[in-house]
């Protein structure tokens, strides 16, 4: 049998008498999309966050391929073959679109000596490349990233997530603020990117049409916990998530 390769178990994280929280246990296997949804204030940011070393958890084990990786730091995580995409914008305006994602690996290798004094490509410059194709943005490859419009930077933003070659990416709201008539496209560059770097995903998202497209399996949390796991064709027919779903 497979082996997954994050493995959530009874997660606990309260902030106060907020339990944000409370139990929550997932496994996602090799090359899966696993989607998160859940009404606003159902802990999936504190589940992530807690995953990715942001927050500490109160409970709770997180294992990556097998091995406990509970409070490890992002950059340990990131070492380990963990990347993730934010809500908001992570890109830096003033530099090249090319330029952010050298200095997304760069940041992955933790190297200040190499991100202050290496000439800009560093040998990272085929890999930028390589996703720049991949993501459809060389005509903006040497644009300012604060010359592209929202939807071109999330690209930009979920690329450079990939500079490291991750095994495990969890991506925050790729759809948030972004035109819907591109929400289709970046369905399309997931599924690409899955099927081409054989990673895994985890996906916070509240596009109900897109998880369902794009989502293998789909994890519905409710004021802390999970109501249910399945497929989306499951995750649709199952009445309790339809009634705390869209009931909220
Ligand atoms: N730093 C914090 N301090 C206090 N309470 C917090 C903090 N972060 C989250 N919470 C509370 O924990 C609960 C879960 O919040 P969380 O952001 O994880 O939910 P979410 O499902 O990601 O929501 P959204 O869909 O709106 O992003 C909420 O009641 C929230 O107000």
């Amino acid at each position: 049998m497979m082996a997954p390769v994050l493995k959530v178990t009874d997660l606990k994280k309260a902030y106060g008498a907020i339990q944000a929280v409370g139990g929550v246990s997932f496994e996602v296997m090799p090359g899966e999309i696993f989607g998160v949804i859940g009404p606003n204030g159902s802990g999936k940011t504190t589940m992530f966050n807690s995953v990715l070393g942001q927050i500490s958890p109160d409970a709770g084990a997180i294992e990556l391929n097998g091995k406990n990786i509970t409070g490890l730091s992002p950059l340990e995580l990131s070492r380990r073959g963990v990347g993730r995409t934010f809500q908001t914008l992570q890109v830096f305006g003033k530099m090249t679109v090319r330029d952010n994602l050298i200095v997304a690996a760069q940041e992955h290798t933790g190297s200040m000596f190499g991100r202050m004094f290496a000439p800009p490509d560093s040998g990272l410059g085929a890999k930028a490349d390589a996703l720049i194709d991949q993501f459809r943005i060389r005509h903006v490859a040497d644009s300012l990233a604060n010359t592209l419009s929202y939807g071109q930077q999330k690209l930009v933003d979920i690329a450079m997530a990939f500079m490291a070659e991750p095994d495990l990416v969890l991506l925050d709201e790729p759809c948030a603020g972004v035109n819907p008539s591109l929400v289709g496209g970046i369905s399309t560059l997931l599924k690409d990117l899955n099927r081409t770097r054989k990673g895994s995903f985890v996906v916070i998202e509240h596009n109900m049409d897109f998880v369902m497209d794009l989502c293998h399996r789909i994890m519905v949390m409710v004021e802390g916990r999970v109501l249910a796991i399945g497929t989306p064709a499951e995750i649709r027919a199952n009445k309790e998530v339809l009634d705390a779903y869209l009931g909220n």
